[in-house]
C-alpha cells in the first residue's frame, strides 16, 4: 500500500513547510514539492488530501502502565490496563511500558505479553525491566541479560527514589543498576535507560547529580519523571536540566493537583523555556493506566485517580494555545527528544526511511484528525479504524 499526503504542513518536528508525504508499507518513502504517485495496477494508491492539516510524526509516550498498576489503597485500588484505542485515540503510536509501585503482583512476563500484544495490533512497543524497588524484578533474573536478550526491553524503570513507597535504594545501588544497564545497553545497541520516579522526598534527585558528578555515568543515563509534581522539585528540574540533565513532566493529573502546587504540564514548558533549559532536554509521558494517588500529611491513603495517555497531546495543545508557545518546540518532547534519549531508531521524526508513524491535525483547532501507525491508518477523520481484539 502506497499512501501519498498532498500539500499538508509538516513538522518534522521542525517545520518543513507545506510538503507532499509518499509512506510506502511502514516506511517514510519520501517528503517533496509536487510529487506524484501513478495509480497502477499493482499497489494501491491512497491520495489524502492535507490542505488545512499538519503532519508530525506520531506521538511517543515513555512511560505507560500498560498492564495497569495502582494498588496503593489495597487490592481494590487496582488500575486496569490499556486498550489498544486509549493509546492510538492519542495519537500514540510508541509507547513504553512499566511497572510501579506493585512489582509483586504486576510481573515482567504480563508487562511484555501485553506490550507485544500491542504491536500485533498495530503500534510499536517497549519496556522497562523492573518496577519501583531494586532489586529490580527482571524476565530472564538479571538485568543485563534482560537488555541483552529480549528486544522489548530498553531499560530499567520506573525505579523510586525520594518517595515512601520505595525501597529506599542506596546511592550505591543506584550507580550499579545504572552501570549495569549502561554496559548491557551499549552491548545490545540500546540506550539501558534509568527511568527514575522521582517522589515528593526531600532529597529530591540529589542522588542522581551525586551519581552524574562523582562517576563516568553520564546525564543521558537517566530520565527522571514526575519532575512537576511540586514546585520545589520542578525549580530542581529546572536547574539539573540546565547542568545537562534530562527531565520529563508527568501530563496526567487533575485540578486538584494543580492546586496543591503541582505545575501543570503546558505551564511549566514555558517557565522552562523562559529559564533557559534547553528543548531538546525536555520529555513528556502521560503515566498513562497509572495511579494517581493521594496520601494526607500523616501518608495515610487519600483517594486515587488513574492516569490517561490522552492527557500527553492535551498538554501539548495546551502549550500552544493557551501558552502561545511554537508547536515545532513543544512537539519535540513527544517526538525527536525521547527518540533520541532512548534510542528509538526510525521512530520521532519525519524523515525519509523512518517508520510511518504519522499524526495528522486540524490546523484550525489542533484536534487529532487522523493517526497512522507503522503505514497503517488506524485513526481516520476521528473515526476508529482498528480495534484491539476484545474492544
Ligand atoms: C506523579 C504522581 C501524580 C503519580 C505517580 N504515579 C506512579 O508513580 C505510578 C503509580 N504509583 C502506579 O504504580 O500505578 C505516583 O504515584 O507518585
Ligand atoms: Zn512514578
Ligand atoms: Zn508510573
Amino acid at each position: 500500500m502506497i499512501k501519498i499526503i498532498k500539500e499538508v504542513k509538516v513538522y518534522a518536528p521542525e517545520y518543513l513547510g507545506i510538503k507532499d508525504v509518499v509512506l510506502v508499507g511502514n516506511k517514510i518513502c519520501s517528503i517533496g514539492d509536487n510529487l506524484e504517485v501513478t495509480q497502477n495496477n499493482a499497489v494501491a494508491v491512497d491520495i489524502i488530501h492535507g490542505k488545512g492539516k499538519i503532519l508530525t510524526p506520531g506521538f511517543i509516550d515513555n512511560h505507560v502502565h500498560i498492564i495497569g498498576g495502582g494498588g496503593e489503597g489495597g487490592f481494590r485500588t487496582r488500575t486496569p490496563e490499556i486498550k489498544l484505542t486509549d493509546i492510538t485515540t492519542a495519537g500514540i503510536t510508541t509507547v513504553v511500558g512499566c511497572l510501579g509501585t506493585d512489582g509483586i503482583t504486576r510481573n515482567m512476563m504480563s508487562l511484555l505479553a501485553k506490550a507485544r500484544s500491542l504491536e500485533e495490533d498495530g503500534i510499536t512497543t517497549f519496556i522497562y525491566s523492573g518496577s519501583y524497588r531494586i532489586p529490580v524484578t527482571t524476565i530472564t533474573g538479571d538485568v543485563s541479560k534482560d537488555l541483552i536478550a529480549i528486544d522489548k526491553v530498553i531499560g530499567v524503570g520506573e525505579i523510586a527514589i525520594s518517595d515512601h513507597r520505595s525501597s529506599q535504594p542506596t546511592i550505591d545501588e543506584l550507580k550499579k543498576l545504572a552501570a549495569d544497564a549502561r554496559v548491557s545497553g551499549i552491548l545490545s545497541g540500546k540506550a539501558g535507560i534509568v527511568n527514575i520516579h522521582v517522589g515528593d522526598g526531600d532529597s529530591m534527585i540529589d542522588v542522581l547529580t551525586e551519581i552524574v558528578e562523582n562517576t563516568e555515568i553520564p546525564y543521558t543515563q537517566f530520565i527522571p519523571t514526575h519532575m512537576n509534581r511540586n514546585a520545589r522539585l520542578f525549580e530542581a528540574a529546572i536547574k539539573y536540566a540546565k547542568s545537562g540533565g534530562f527531565i520529563d513532566f508527568t501530563t496526567s493529573s487533575d485540578p486538584v493537583f494543580w492546586e496543591e502546587g503541582e505545575v501543570k504540564v503546558s505551564k511549566g514548558l514555558k517557565k522552562c523555556y523562559e529559564a533557559g533549559v534547553s528543548e531538546n532536554n525536555i520529555t513528556l509521558s502521560s503515566d498513562g493506566q497509572g495511579s494517581l494517588p493521594m496520601f494526607n500529611e500523616n501518608k495515610e491513603f487519600a483517594g486515587l485517580q488513574v492516569g490517561k495517555v490522552s492527557s500527553l497531546f492535551e498538554e501539548i495543545r495546551d502549550a500552544v494555545i493557551d501558552e502561545n508557545l511554537p508547536l515545532e518546540k513543544v512537539l519535540k518532547t513527544v517526538t525527536s527528544n525521547p527518540a533520541t534519549l532512548l534510542k528509538l531508531n526510525g521512530k520521532g521524526r519525519i524523515k525519509e526511511g523512518y517508520d510511518a508513524d504519522v499524526v495528522l491535525l486540524n490546523e484550525k483547532d489542533l484536534t487529532i484528525h487522523t493517526v497512522i501507525a507503522k503505514g497503517q491508518i488506524v485513526v481516520e477523520n476521528k473515526e476508529i479504524k482498528v480495534f484491539g481484539t476484545f474492544e
